[in-house]
């Protein structure tokens, strides 16, 4: 475990809020529905927006200079300053109440709710997880848990897999589409996330050491949320708990599968292998 991680002063941030608002606007639910593979249509003041739409809503907004080397703000501010280099978004819960339309003015109020340290597989990785609540005038709309993992630099992290990955496991629902590096920066910039990992290759091979630019962990689970709502007649889940298992990377076919279980479903979205990048558990 690595000695600079002081958790007892990390966890001095649980408990700390904030928030911020925005409103959902036309041009922003054409721009998210393009990149989820969606009609585009011609959205009018009223209508619904992605069920994902929150994430694209009051990203928090720094100057140039108070950005660290990976381009998200320096931390410290609302999140605890992890002295781990790699962060990554590793899965949270969502629950749907309401959607959020065009026109409509979404609060979110977010809680650091709590800060943990565990050994893996990969290293150290240090948890912090961030609730959040979006409401409209009508109501609270989504409630989420997010959880942020921050990594450490490991002298293996560009070393081929230790053993063969079992089969793919099989849908009984399969939507495939190919990556490429514009679906990122869409995302990217519908976020307002300055993440390099999703769009400066030489970052996110040299420095980071991954083999390639790597999906947002909120894409994904866009995707599921989506899949999971067309295939349940346009209802989404009550509740989805999801994690990222390991990065999904750009320039290849990914797939969103989906298949029933006790009454609910088990989505995935998957590399061009088939093998999954981001699991969920889905019930209504
Ligand atoms: C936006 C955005 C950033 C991004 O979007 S980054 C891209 C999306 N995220 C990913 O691609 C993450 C994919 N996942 C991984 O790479 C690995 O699963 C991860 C997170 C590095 C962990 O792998 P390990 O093999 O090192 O971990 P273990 O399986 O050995 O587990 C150790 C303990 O940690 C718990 N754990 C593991 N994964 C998760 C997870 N995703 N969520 C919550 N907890 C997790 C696991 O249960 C073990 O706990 P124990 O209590 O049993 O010890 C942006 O930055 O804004």
């Amino acid at each position: 475990m690595s000695d600079k991680l002081d958790l007892d002063h990390l966890r001095q941030w649980i408990g700390k809020t904030t928030e911020a608002s925005d409103v959902v606007t036309k041009y922003l639910v054409m721009g998210l529905r393009a990149t989820l593979f969606q009609e585009i249509g011609e959205p009018k003041a009223g209508d619904a927006a992605p069920w994902t739409t929150h994430w694209c809503l009051a990203q928090p907004v720094f100057p140039m200079s108070q950005l660290g080397p990976d381009g998200h703000p320096t931390r410290g501010g609302f999140l605890p300053p992890v002295p781990l280099p790699r962060r990554m978004w590793a899965g949270g819960e969502l629950e749907f109440f309401d959607s959020l339309r065009i026109g409509d003015e979404a609060k979110r109020t977010s809680k650091i709710a709590d800060v943990t340290v565990k050994s893996g597989s990969t290293g150290t990785l240090c948890f912090v997880s961030v609730n959040h609540e979006v409401t409209t005038s009508r109501g609270l709309a989504v409630r989420e848990r997010q959880d942020i993992v921050y990594r450490e630099m490991t002298s293996t992290q560009g070393a081929a897999p230790a053993k063969a990955p079992p089969p793919p496991p099989v849908a009984q629902h399969r939507e495939s589409h190919v990556s490429d590096p514009v679906l990122l920066f869409r995302y990217s910039a519908l976020t307002f996330n300055g993440h390099r990992i999703h769009y400066d290759r030489d970052y996110v091979t040299k420095v980071e050491g991954y083999p390639g630019l790597i999906f947002h962990g909120p894409l994904q689970a866009s995707f599921i949320v989506e899949f999971a709502a067309r295939l349940r007649g346009g209802k989404p889940p009550k509740k989805l708990a999801y994690r990222g298992v390991q990065p999904l990377f750009e320039g290849s076919e990914f797939s969103i599968n989906a298949s029933d279980k006790n009454g609910g479903m088990e989505l995935w979205t998957a590399n061009a292998e088939g093998q999954p990048t981001m699991k969920g558990t889905a019930t209504w």
